[in-house]
């Protein structure tokens, strides 16, 4: 669908959720996927690592303390480097989620909630199915990466 008829289905009022995301790119230029487990919405897509912000964080902020409980690694907000953004409709919320690129971290990653893992090259991203939000930033991290 183009961005023109897009647009009719966008106006509908959504509450704006901010999710702050990580590219975590390791020595080898490879990037991690985490696999969204049964259960959740969206289950089985292949997403960057993150989630919600909180009251009184910053989108930085949220991101240190995700990256701690879902992968047990320690980094800091000044290791995180703003490369793109998603902003996409789904049916009850509007995505607006930052994406920062993330290079020097301390620990092991580890699948604390269960979570699959892929270290993937951006040019293989497009072979792992990834939420609609995400789609336009595969393109872009093969650019920036
Ligand atoms: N972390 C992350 N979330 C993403 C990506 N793409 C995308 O659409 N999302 C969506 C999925 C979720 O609706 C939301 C992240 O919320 P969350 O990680 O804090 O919570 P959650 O998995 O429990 O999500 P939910 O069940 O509440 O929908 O953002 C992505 O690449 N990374």
């Amino acid at each position: 669908m183009g961005c023109w008829a897009a647009e009719k289905r966008a106006d509908r009022a959504r509450p704006i959720v901010l999710v702050a995301a990580a590219a975590l790119v390791d020595s080898d230029g490879r990037v991690l996927l985490a696999q969204r487990p049964e259960g959740k919405s969206m289950a089985g897509l292949w997403e960057f690592p993150g989630g919600k912000v909180e009251a009184g964080e910053t989108p930085e902020q949220a991101l240190v303390r995700e990256l701690k409980e879902e992968l047990g690694i320690d980094t800091r907000s000044s290791c995180l480097a703003p490369i793109a953004f998603a902003s996409h409709s789904y049916d009850d919320f509007h995505l607006l989620m930052p994406l920062f690129a993330c290079r020097i971290w301390e620990g092991n990653v580890t699948a604390l909630e269960g979570q699959k893992f892929a270290w993937v090259r951006p040019m293989r991203l497009r072979d792992y199915d990834m939420p609609p939000a995400d789609e336009p930033l595969v393109a872009l991290l093969r650019d920036l990466l």
